[in-house]
Parts: structure tokens; sequence; C-alpha cells
């Protein structure tokens, strides 16, 4: 696991600007695309120097102005992430009633079935799940626990779903924002799906506050909760609040910092009384628990540090200050308690918000300047309103009004009627209407600067790309994309309408995790997602929002190859009878690699290739070939991955080569030496929760060793129990019925893709023969 002190430079987004002759950010053209070549990891120190040098200039020509300074610092885009049903959505609808986004707060599958304000699709409605993630923009007046002053923020909130199907909204989200609250069960504390989203939010170096909800509810106990955080996902982590009152006794929370305590008054709670009483009942455990904490900071901040070695007092400006350090700096997380289905104690977590996550300007946002090799270090972005803009894409939707896009502005400012760039294509748009979203509804502005995050109409573009004013052009990459791991074949009922079509190129366009393709054996239409519920979904808002109706068959796991050791090729692909002839030689080796840890990229073609055995416009092609030999593995036709190619040497005719030919040989090179790298079949491996009454813990554990699960962790509570296995997602299929029925519908699970595993030697040939079948030369 990385350790949270091990804080990389390299912010999570990674840009590039094209150096013009005199580094004056005006030479606008497309963006260079970077091969994806293993040189990467090894800069030479020219290389360095020069990214170094791009930077310092751009710091020094971009200075922070006094107004971005003062923007930036009351300027907050959170997230609000955690396992499934730990009450974000609740949360966030109290967010917005209390900075007076809404004038009523309407309940996630709530009685009146309004439905709550982020839930906007009609699906997320019925269905009481958050799918995708939305955006809102809200303000809020909070009292500084340093200064003790009311100062005013403006808030960007991306509420995103805890489902692990739809992952990719919670990546998408992490990738823009500059800081989490971390919800968490006060029951359930830390479970599966929070520990994704903590690996998640570690991926992108994302600051965050924790929140304990459900405090209300029977057995609800925080310090256990803070103590899993702590040993389970290795984060030093204090309380800076104790509850006043237990369970349905809740009344407030006592605010260890500023030593007050906190009363939730009014209707739904909107009034925040302060009390310099601590109600006797709780001094006690208050006075302990600001111990605690003075004691926690002072081991991962230098300043409280030494206060407390030398036992000088702490004082409470000095101690919210030491949070603030060390939660920006990801060396700690503080914890909030409260209840929002309750009402409870949600305004103080907010005026933590502004407290302790970092505004824009403190998040390092480094870009990769492509006019540089490859392999050269990011530069540091300037989020001044003068530098020349970068906007990153980082959603898509088609709304009422046509696509809209989600930007998040990283450096320079944007303006309605402004031209702006596609870095990719090198097209000049107009931005023709410029919102700031609240959920489903919109807020027309004229101007937004960096640190900010805001919705344009009318761009063609896809999820992940970069928009520039045209004096400069950056190139985004490293979002987190997980491969699918089940597939399912999809047909319109009656006649094929383009209506058809049109949802699945709009649903691919909108979520990485969506893939569709024609299978050139059956001729089937495959989709593959990352769960039976996120397909279910697209197969419902097929029918929803483009009226087609369809059918579907069995789900199926996606299996995949991989090789187990290294082999070298030498190939030839020679065609010189009759017409134009066709030669190109290949040599070099395959080898297995393993994927990195930030991109999930584990597949890479290398040319090492000296004195132009293979022309340079050529090797293009020898990559390509590579890339398509990878998409069917001749085990078991899926796709093969952690596998890298070098070239090192080849051939070539004067007349008889040409692209066509590197590429066939690059594809017959691969398949030749495939069998000698000891291929192997993959599946996917799900890690499995299921929490249950006590009474049925053998019953379910019973059924998850019947499906090969292995156990990997179990929690009794009073009286609910957490098991957590590994189960192989093919032998997943029918489990819900079968909890359902060995729980008296009482337990429930959730599953998320851990990796994928070599499958059990019999399973292989079974299913290397099932393959071998569907082959033309084994039907002859
Ligand atoms: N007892 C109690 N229940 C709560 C609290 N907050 C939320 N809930 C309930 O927990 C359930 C899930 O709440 P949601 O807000 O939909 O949770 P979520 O995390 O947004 O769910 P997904 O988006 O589907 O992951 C709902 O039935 C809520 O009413 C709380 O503070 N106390």
């Amino acid at each position: 696991m990385l350790s949270l002190t091990n804080v990389c430079l390299a912010r999570r987004l990674h840009f590039g600007f094209v150096e013009t002759a005199s580094r004056s950010w005006c030479a606008h053209r497309p963006q260079r695309r970077h091969a994806a070549t293993a040189a990467q990891s090894k800069p030479t120190q020219s290389v360095v120097e020069e990214a170094a040098n791009v930077g310092a200039e751009l710091a020094r020509t971009f200075k922070l102005t006094d107004a971005d300074h003062k923007r930036l610092r009351f300027q907050r885009n959170i997230g609000v992430s955690a396992h499934i049903d730990s009450g974000k959505t609740t949360l966030t609808e109290r967010i917005l009633f209390y900075t007076g986004r809404i004038g009523a707060i309407h309940e996630v599958r709530g009685r009146d079935n309004v439905g709550a304000k982020m839930d906007s699709m009609e699906l997320e409605r019925e269905k009481g799940i958050t799918i995708q993630s939305a955006a809102t923009f809200c303000d809020w007046t909070s009292v500084s626990p340093v200064t003790g002053e009311q100062e005013k923020y403006a808030i960007n909130i991306i509420d995103t779903p805890g489902h692990v199907d739809f992952t990719i909204e919670v990546e998408r989200a992490l990738r823009v924002l500059d800081g989490a609250i971390l919800v968490l069960c006060a029951v359930s504390g830390v479970q599966s799906q929070t520990i994704t989203v903590d690996r998640q939010m570690r991926r992108y170096n994302v600051p965050r506050i924790s929140f304990i909800n459900k405090m209300d509810r029977p057995g609800a106990n925080p310090w256990r909760v803070i103590n899993q955080i702590r040993t389970k996902l290795r984060i030093p982590a204090a309380a800076v609040q104790v509850p006043i009152g237990v369970e349905d006794g809740l009344k407030g929370v006592v605010d260890l910092v500023r030593w007050k305590a906190l009363y939730n008054q009014g209707e739904k709670g909107i009034d925040i009384v302060e009390s310099d009483e601590i109600p006797a009942e709780v001094l006690e455990l208050a006075t302990q628990k600001r111990a605690e904490l003075i004691e926690q900071i002072a081991e991962v901040d230098d300043e409280v540090g030494e206060l407390f070695l030398t036992d000088q007092e702490v004082s409470n400006t000095q101690l919210a200050a030491g949070i603030r350090r060390a939660t920006v700096s990801l060396k700690f997380s503080p914890v909030f308690l409260g209840s929002a289905v309750k009402n409870t104690a949600v305004q103080p977590m907010l005026n933590g918000v502004c407290a302790y996550l970092p505004n824009p300007s403190e998040a390092q946002v480094v870009a990769h300047d492509t006019s540089l090799p490859a392999s050269a270090p990011p530069v540091s972005l300037v989020p001044a309103g003068a530098a020349p803009l970068v906007a990153l894409a980082f959603k898509l939707e088609e709304g009422r009004f046509g696509q809209l896009t989600y930007m998040r502005v990283y450096q320079g400012s944007m303006k309605k009627g402004q031209l702006i760039y596609h870095g990719r294509t090198g097209k000049r748009i107009k931005v023709p209407r410029l919102v700031r979203m609240h959920s489903n509804e919109m807020e027309d502005i004229n101007e937004i600067g960096p640190g900010e995050i805001c919705a344009i109409f009318g761009v063609e573009c896809a999820s992940g790309d970069t928009f520039t004013d045209g004096s400069s052009t950056f190139s985004m990459t490293s979002m987190f994309v997980p491969e699918p791991v089940i597939s399912l074949s999809i047909k319109p009922v009656g006649q094929e309408t383009p209506n058809f079509s049109r949802a699945l190129n709009r649903f691919q366009k909108e979520d990485p995790t969506f893939k569709v393709h024609v299978d050139q054996e059956s001729k089937e239409t495959i989709i593959s997602g990352m769960g039976e519920l996120h397909l279910e979904v697209y197969v419902e808002r097929m029918r929803r929002e483009y009226n087609v109706a369809c059918t579907t068959g069995r789900p199926r796991v996606n299996f995949r190859e991989t090789i187990t050791q290294r082999a070298d090729f030498a190939y030839t692909h020679k065609k010189q009878s009759g017409g134009a002839g066709q030669f190109a030689r290949v040599a070099g080796y395959i080898e297995p690699m393993e994927a990195d840890p930030e991109t999930g990229k584990d597949t890479d073609f290398e040319n090492v290739v000296m004195g132009g055995t293979v022309p340079s416009n050529y090797i293009p092609a020898v990559e390509k070939g590579f890339y398509e030999a990878l998409q069917k593995g001749t085990l078991s036709g899926n796709q093969v991955c952690g596998v890298r190619m070098v070239l090192k040497d080849g051939g070539f005719h004067a007349v008889d080569s040409s692209e066509l030919a590197f590429r066939l040989a690059a594809i017959g090179a691969f398949r030749e030496i495939y069998k000698s790298t000891r291929p192997v079949i993959l599946e996917p491996i799900m890690t499995v929760e299921v929490v249950a009454p006590v009474e049925f813990q053998s019953a379910v554990i019973g059924g998850l060793n019947q499906r090969r699960g292995t156990i990997v962790d179990s929690e009794v509570r009073e009286d609910e129990f957490t098991a957590v296995a590994e189960v192989a997602l093919n032998d997943m299929f029918g489990y819900s019925s079968q909890l359902r029925g060995a729980t008296q519908g009482k337990g429930e699970f959730s599953m998320e893709y851990k990796t994928h595993l070599p499958v059990l030697p019999n399973v292989q040939i079974e299913i290397e023969e099932a393959y071998r079948k569907t082959q033309p030369q084994s039907k002859k």
C-alpha cells in the first residue's frame, strides 16, 4: 500500500504545452501525440533541465495577483465519496439546503417520491442509487477556526456514485477535485468500497476529511470507525468533534478545536447554536479526545510537534493551522461526526471543508510539455487568471439543450464568446454559453477563472480532452480507466433503427468503461462494462431515452490472456509473387509487463532500432500491428494484456516495403512466438463484501466457500457481521438470489473488481478447446 507521506510531486494531471521558438505561448497547433515508449521512464539530464526551464519561465511570466489569491483562497472543489449507501446523497442534499441552494429537503427513496436533488436521472430516483456524478455549486459562510471571522466560500461539490459499477464516475471526479469528504457509516465503518475510494484518492493525491455519518443508528461507534481508518486505510486520523448524546438522543457535537458545543436547532436543524459550555456528561471525553487530537497532529506536523515536545500549550488557532497543514499535505484526516438524515452536525462539517481542505492554488497541478520527449518530467501550472488558458473536459452529458461538457479551468480564464482550441484536433470553437451547474439546473455566467468548474454547450470532444486559448497546447494523460469485466450480447426488439447505434455511440463517448463491439464470428453486438448493473442501466437508458427496447444475452465474464516469460522474435513477412510485393522484417522480443499503478497501462511498445534497419516512417506501423495482435490472443480469442514489445532490428526493401507489410510482420511475429511465452488465460477476481445478521454467518460463509471464494476478512459486531471474500466473477452469477434465500432477505452484498488471475489449468484447457472449435480450420 502506498504511504500517505510519500506524496509524489506529480499531481493528478499531466498536460503539455508546445514550446514555441520564443516561448511566447503563442503558436497554435494540434498536440503532438507521444508514442507510447518505454523510454518515457528514462529522461536524460538535458530533457529534465528543459522541462524545468519551461516551468520556471511559466512561473516567472505569470505571477498570481492579489485578485487571484483572494478568489482562490475562498474556492473549494470537493467530492463526496464512500461505500454504497453510506449517505452521500443524503448528506449532499443537506449541504444544498443549508447553503440555500434548495428550499426543501427530499429524501433518497423518500415518501414524497421526489427523490434527492443530486439524483436527477429518473432511474437514479427510482432505484435510490446514484449513477452519474453530479456537479453543483454553492456558497457557504464559514466561521474560521483560525481567526474566528466569518468568511464566504464558493464550493463546487461532486456527488459520486458509491456502486462499484460506476467507479469511473468516481475516478473522473477525483481527478478534478482538490479535496474530498470520505463518508463512513458509524455502524459499518470502513467497508470494501471505502478502501477502493481511498485508493482512488491516493492515486490522485486528494486530501480528505472524514465524516462519520449515521451517528443516530443503534450500535453507532465512531471510535471503532476511527481506529479502522487508522489501521485499514493507514491514515493518521483523529476526531475533531465528540458527539453530544448517543443514537436517538444525538443532539449535537463538541468542536474540539474551538472548544464549543454546537447544537442544531430550528426546522431541519437550520440554525447552529454555539455554546461555550461543554455539557458535563461529555466534558471528560472531550478533554481526552482533544489531547488525542493534539498528539496525532504533533506526530505529523512540525510546528505543533515542537510545542507538544516542549510541553507548551497548543492554542486553538495553532491547532487549527496544524490540522490544515497536515490535511493539505496528505498526512492526516480530521474526523467529523453527525447524522445527515437527522440534520445533525452537517454545517460544522462544512466549516471543516473550508477550514481544512485545500484551495485550488494549494493543489499542485502538473503538465507535460509535448514538444519535449515523452520522458520529460511534468511542469507545474500556475493558477493565474492572466496565464494561458488550460481547461480539462472531464465529463460529457447529453442534456436537454444538447451536449454539455463539464470543464475544470486550471490556468487562465474562459469567457463566454471566447475562442478556445481543442488540444487533440486543433479545432477552434467559440464558447457559446457558459454555465455553473446545479445538479440538472444551470446558471449562466460570463467568465470563469482558474480553479473553477463550469459547463459549456455545443462542444464536440471526448472526456479527458484539454482546451486552451490557442496560445499553448496541452495534452492530458493518465486517468485510470479499468478494463470491462463483463459482457453481453444486445439486440433491438424488431427492426434496428439508427437510434440503436446513436445511443451506443453516445454512451461510449460518455463512459470509457462502457465498450461496444461486433463479434466477428456470431455477428452479434456485444456491450461490455464493469458489472451487471452497469450494463442493465445502459439497456434501460436505451429504452427510456432512445425508445429502443432491447433483448440481451446471458452475461459473460471477460477473460484475458497474458504471457509469463520473454521470447525473442525474428520474422519476415514476404509476398513477392504477382502484383505489388510486400516485404518487411522485424526482430526483437516480447516480455511480461506490470501495470503502471497510476494509469493502469500494462502494454507498451519500445523502439530501439539502430542504424535505420527499420526506417522510422515504418515504426508506427509495427506498433500498430503489435496492438492489433493484442486484440485477440490465440488461446481463447480474448484480449492479451501485460506485454511489452521491444523492436531491435529488422530489414526493408526499397520497393516492396510498406506500412501494411510492417504491420503484418508485427502481427505475424507476435503470433509466431506467442506459444513460447507460455501464455495463460486470466479471469476477473472480485472482492465480495457481505453484511448480514449474525445468525446467518455460517450460511453466508458456506455459500461463499461453495463458490470457491477465499475469505480474506471478517468482523462480528453486536448483531451483524461482515465477511469479505475474493471470488472469481465467473462463480458469482446468481449470488444475489442465493444470498437472499440464505438470509431471509436480510443480507446485502457489494462486489468490486480486484484483479485478473490465471484460471485453473483444467478450466484453461476447456476454454482453449471451446475456442479452437469456433476457429475456421477446426471446423473443416
Ligand atoms: N440512520 C441513518 N440513515 C441514513 C443517514 N444518512 C442516510 N441514511 C439512509 O441511508 C440510505 C442511503 O442513503 P444515500 O444518501 O442514498 O446513500 P448514498 O451513499 O448516496 O448511496 P449510493 O449513491 O447509492 O451509493 C438511505 O435510506 C438514507 O435515508 C443517517 O445519518 N442516519
